[in-house]
């Protein structure tokens, strides 16, 4: 859109920033539990010129009385709420469990009637090689397994959000939903689960595989004996939870993950996911056909060992991401197909604060994977990891959010979508810290007055159209050619007395 004056071409600036809601603020037990003392915090938020708010929509509160019994009461009232605060919305559909991830306030698990069929059958769940189970969410090898009642994984996801549809309808037709989050797996992102605090994974552990389910075995295996090696077998070098890379046969100078069988599961592990994601997307894209909103997935920030060759901590995650093979750009080359945004966390890191045995790159993953995405053409959203409130962090996710800073004749070439701060909490509301943020969401919007419909003068919300045909996997795999990411500026529209503290 070619904006018609100087404050149109400022407004294809605004970042519009929403912020998350506490993670239990519809309880366990379906009930909004604090109205009163959450409509004080919106009101609070709108204040501050915030656009927007994040929600989970737990699958294991919304359909935990039985298949199909989906209850979308409580919800509605908290929709409506933030509705009359005049705050947009990002849904968040949560197919995962809450609990067992850094910050987690709150345990929900997924319904109890999917978690009865692993009473009989575990190998519904992610399990590692050494045989633990995973119940923070299914495994994408049950994703066509009519394990549910008849019902496959997908099916399951797929109902939830026609229901959510239906469900919703009036606040769909009413535009308070700007986007769907599409939950692909655990903490709502599509990766793996391999790195479990609830396993005694701990910062800034490697992490492991978790393929050794029955299912993903026997896919792994066909898939292998097609590749015309029968012999090869899932790994049983890659160490454990919090090995170093070189404590491990796999991920160790010239390990295992440089030879052809090493290449060829890392490719099969990590296509698996791209796939999960495929699959997930398309059914979302049916449930939201025609809806005013744009659908996004999560990708997890895993920074540490970004700097080790073997990148070891993003393999066991499913990013299949070295030096010489971006596994980023692929997610992004398959997002394209539903016009899809992807979300990367993590924005608010700067390298000096990480421990310097962890390897670690915040600045330059996040560089490479906004690049990746930006050169595939797909719009890309951000959240910061950790909770914080100081301007050094938010002078990092400035300039993560326009990398080379306001343009002030129309939309400037980088720039992210929204940024989801996380998240809303008694500490984000005190004074000084409230005030800080404030400071935080006028840069965000470029300096200028809050705009309800910033989005107008970036890309507009069109209604959903049908997915695009599949792409051939190795046309994703072409993007795995590592391009250089584009430079991002050291110092940009941050708050003027920190900016010299970040280059
Ligand atoms: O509602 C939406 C979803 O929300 C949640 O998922 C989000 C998740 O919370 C986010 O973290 C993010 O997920 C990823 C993230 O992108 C990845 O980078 C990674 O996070 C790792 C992180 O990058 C690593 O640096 C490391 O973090 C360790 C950290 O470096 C250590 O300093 C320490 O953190 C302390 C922290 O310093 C301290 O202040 C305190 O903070 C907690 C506070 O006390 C408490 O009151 C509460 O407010 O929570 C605070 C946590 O911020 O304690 C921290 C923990 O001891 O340890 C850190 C952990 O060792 O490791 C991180 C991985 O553990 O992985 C994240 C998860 O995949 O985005 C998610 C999606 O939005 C929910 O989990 C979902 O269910 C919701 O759907």
């Amino acid at each position: 859109m070619v904006p018609a004056s100087t404050n149109d071409a400022l407004l294809a600036n605004y970042v519009p920033v929403f912020v998350m809601l506490p993670l239990g603020v519809v309880n366990a037990e379906n009930v909004f539990e604090d109205p009163d003392g959450l409509r004080e915090q919106l009101k609070q938020l709108r204040a501050a010129d915030v656009d927007g708010v994040m929600v989970d929509v737990w699958w294991g509160i919304i359909e935990s009385k039985g298949p199909k019994s989906c209850e979308w009461g409580a919800y509605r009232e908290l929709f409506k709420m933030v509705q009359e605060e005049g705050l947009k919305l990002q849904a968040i559909m949560s197919f995962h469990q809450c609990g067992g991830n850094v910050g987690d306030a709150v345990y929900i698990p997924i319904p109890q009637w999917v978690r009865d069929v692993a009473a009989a059958n575990p190998d519904i769940f992610y399990t590692n090689r050494s045989g633990t189970r995973n119940p923070e969410y299914l495994s994408l090898g049950v994703d066509n397994e009519p394990l549910f009642g008849g019902r496959t994984a997908v099916e399951l996801y797929s109902d939830f959000m026609k229901s959510f549809r239906e469900n919703m309808a009036d606040f769909l037709h009413a535009r308070l939903i700007t986007d769907i989050e599409v939950g692909l797996g655990p903490a709502g992102e599509l990766r793996y689960p391999s790195y479990p605090q609830v396993q005694g994974w701990s910062f800034p552990g490697i992490g492991e595989f978790q393929c050794y389910d029955k299912y993903l075995t026997a896919d792994f295996r066909q898939a292998a004996a097609e590749a015309g090696h029968p012999e090869w077998k899932l790994p049983d070098d890659a160490g454990e939870y919090n090995d170093t890379p070189e404590k491990t046969k796999f991920f160790a100078e010239s390990g295992t993950y440089l030879t052809e069988r090493g290449k060829f599961f890392l490719t099969w592990y990590s296509n698996k996911l791209l796939k999960h994601a495929d699959q997930i997307l398309d059914r979302a894209n049916q449930a939201f056909l025609g809806c005013k909103l744009k659908l996004a997935i999560k990708v997890s920030g895993v920074h540490w060992w970004y700097k080790d060759d073997s990148h070891a901590a993003e393999l066991t995650a499913g990013y299949y991401n070295l030096t010489l093979r971006d596994g980023y750009r692929t997610i992004a080359r398959q997002l394209t197909r539903h016009d899809a945004i992807l979300n990367f966390t993590c924005v608010e890191m700067r390298d000096s604060e990480q421990p310097e045995e962890a390897k670690s790159g915040p600045e330059e993953l996040v560089q490479q994977v906004l690049s990746a995405a930006w050169r595939e053409g797909i719009e890309v959203a951000c959240e910061n990891a950790l909770n914080r409130y100081d301007t050094a962090a938010y002078n990092v996710m400035l300039r993560n959010a326009r990398p080379n800073g306001i343009n002030p004749n129309g939309p400037p070439k980088l720039r992210i979508s929204a940024l989801t701060y996380l998240r809303l909490s008694d500490v984000l509301l005190e004074s000084e810290n409230l005030a800080t943020f404030k400071l935080f969401v006028k840069k965000m919007h470029a300096d200028q007055d809050y705009c309800p419909d910033s989005q107008n003068f970036f890309k507009p919300i069109r209604p959903m159209k049908r997915s695009k045909p599949e792409i051939p996997m190795e046309k994703i795999l072409e993007a795995t050619e590592p391009l250089e990411p584009y430079p991002f500026d050291p110092v940009t529209d941050m708050f003027s007395d920190e900016a010299s503290e970040t280059s």
